[in-house]
């Protein structure tokens, strides 16, 4: 591959080969030297020879598993090898040339520490990957999060925090903090942001995961680890929701209280570190609050969601993972949704609802009668039919070993109608038919701009069975109630992400962009039509991406 610069996006000319040269972090090999890379290369046939070495590795050998297991590992589930990376990549197709600006996207991207090996997807180490896109040209690149936690963890050669589900052991966190007492605290949890990235209205690019502390700025370009984000205000708490929701006028959160059970929200306007409060919702059921990955806003309202899939205490201060995690299941404390008004903080409605189980919610819009009195609120999110045994197939072990079998567990458009009359229920049904999507739901995105309005389409993951994680990209069509589906044998697509086009006046008018990890071990960047859901472009890398999960979309200024 020829080594290619674009005048004002990189400051010198960098090729690949200058980056394999000049920044070994870790050696190519099977070296007991690297801290990081334990396993011989697995170099995908199809790469170019003049790749000078792949940027991937097979996992080390994996905790329970066995040889088979790992023979059949596909390279979304596999670490990144290298930390960093970047060059522009041949595409295929056309990049329309209105899409000028950076999509970025997050995810762990990490799985061992020398021969430990994580265990669950969302324990990764965050890796960041770019697709700068600039008239009609893609430049590519990865880099691994300089949290607290993966430095601290690549210097002691162990995990140092409390991840998703992995535990220091007490020694470890000793060496690290030297205190017993924080490894119980706030203290021990950790910063590893791998969840999302978002642009705020200021112009910041933060990484973001469940813990507050786990909020760091980035540059968009390089991809930097800039520093921490610091909240100015005292708000306190240690986790908030990993997905707020984030306009240029204002980024909202729900931070979850587990001393009094309920959720504080909160709003921080751009430029700005201090969240103020908007309200607070004291939980109806449970003995804490429900787990808030996600919430859905309208234009006026905050849809806050008490999940019966709760957060436990005990199971945070665990040394073993539960099969919940950090969480518990409560189907006896039932499930609410509570809708605060934006400007005044008061609930408007609070209802029952069935039991659900989500990440992440779509969207959500007002419903208006014919004099445009609002009746009921519209939320719709990726619901997996009430059922937490998504979580445990999404351990790495589950990932790693499909065999054929059909495992992934159903999911469906869940659609809330939260009356806004006092009724005490609201109702909970699928937007459309699941077989549309194969019944499998997640990692979804829709047009930005409506955010909290009434909307049509929105972009998935789905599935084309059998399969063990969802492997199609699917366009929702609410009004048809179907859906278009691109699915490649052996592919793991990530978030297909909408950008919609400047002046655009069709909700669909845009793209959808994907990242592709292959079966034989190959990756690519995947343009999709947001209209007609074909295939527009595609950039292949040089090796093949680990799994990824949300991104956002800088503009070009
Ligand atoms: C990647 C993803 O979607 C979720 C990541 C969630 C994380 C890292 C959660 C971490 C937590 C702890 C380390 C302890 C406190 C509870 C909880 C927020 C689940
Ligand atoms: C990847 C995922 C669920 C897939 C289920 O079918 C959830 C990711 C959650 C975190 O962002
Ligand atoms: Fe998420």
């Amino acid at each position: 591959m020829a080594s290619l610069t674009f005048p004002g996006v990189l400051r010198q000319p960098v090729t690949m080969q200058r980056y394999f040269d000049d920044k070994p972090k870790y050696s190519l090999r099977n070296d007991k030297t690297s801290s990081l890379a334990c396993q011989k290369p697995n170099i995908p046939r199809n790469l170019s020879s003049s790749v000078a070495s792949p940027t991937r590795v097979a996992a080390p050998s994996l905790d329970n598993e066995t040889i088979a297991d790992r023979s059949q590992n596909h390279v979304a589930w596999t670490s990144i090898r290298q930390e960093r990376w970047e060059d522009e990549l041949v595409v295929e197709g056309e990049i329309p040339l209105w899409l000028n600006g950076t999509y970025l996207r997050n995810g762990p991207g990490l799985w061992h520490i020398e021969d430990y090996n994580f265990r669950h997807l969302f324990d990764g180490y965050s890796m960041l990957v770019k697709l700068h896109f600039e008239n009609g040209r893609l430049i590519a690149g990865h880099r691994q999060l300089e949290s607290e936690a993966y430095k601290a963890a690549k210097k002691n050669k162990r995990i140092c925090f409390r991840e998703f589900s992995e535990v220091p052991k007490p020694d470890n966190f000793l060496a690290y903090v030297g205190d017993l007492a924080s490894l119980f605290s706030g203290t021990s949890l950790t910063d590893n942001a791998n969840t999302g990235v978002v642009k705020l209205g200021d112009g910041r690019v933060v990484c973001l995961t469940e813990t507050q502390k786990g909020s760091i700025i980035i540059d968009p370009n390089t991809l930097d680890t800039l520093g921490k984000f610091e909240y100015s205000d005292n708000l306190g708490g240690l986790i908030h929701s990993a997905h707020p929701i984030v306009t240029d006028a204002e980024f909202l959160t729900l931070l979850p209280d587990l001393v009094k059970p309920g959720y504080l929200v909160v709003k921080m306007k751009p430029g700005t570190n201090e969240r103020k409060i908007i309200g607070r919702v004291d939980c109806r059921g449970g003995p804490a609050p429900g787990w808030v990955h996600s919430f859905p806003v309208t234009e006026h309202y905050i849809v806050v969601p008490e999940m019966p899939l709760r957060y436990c205490a005990q199971n945070l201060l665990r040394a073993e993972p539960t099969p919940l995690y950090k969480f518990e299941w409560h189907p006896e404390s039932k499930a609410f949704l509570h809708v605060m008004c934006k400007a005044s903080g008061k609930i408007v409605a609070s209802v029952e609802v069935p039991l659900f189980v989500t990440f992440h919610f779509i969207n959500a819009y007002e419903e208006e009668d014919e004099d445009g009195r609002v009746t009921a609120i519209i939320a719709d999110c990726c619901e997996h039919n009430a059922d937490t045994t998504i979580l445990d197939k999404l351990r790495l072990h589950n990932l790693r070993s499909f065999n054929g079998q059909d495992v992934l567990p159903d999911a469906r458009v869940g659609r809330f109608i939260i009356p806004l009359d006092g009724s005490p229920k609201g109702k909970l049904e699928a937007a459309l038919d699941p077989d549309e999507h194969g019944r499998g739901m997640d990692m979804c995105s829709i047009n930005p701009n409506y955010l909290g309005k009434k909307y049509r389409y929105a972009y998935a993951c789905g599935a084309q069975r059998p399969c063990n994680f969802p492997n199609t990209l699917t366009k929702l069509d609410f009004v048809k109630k179907m859906a278009k589906n691109w699915y490649e044998e052996g592919a793991v697509p990530s978030e297909p992400f909408f950008v919609a086009r400047p002046g655009a006046t069709e909700e669909d008018d845009g793209v959808a962009i994907s990242m592709i990890s292959e079966k034989n071990g190959g990756g690519y960047a995947l343009l999709l039509d947001g209209s007609t859901f074909k295939e527009i472009a595609r950039a292949r890398f040089p090796y093949g991406l680990p799994y990824g999960l949300h991104g956002c979309w800088v503009p070009k200024i």
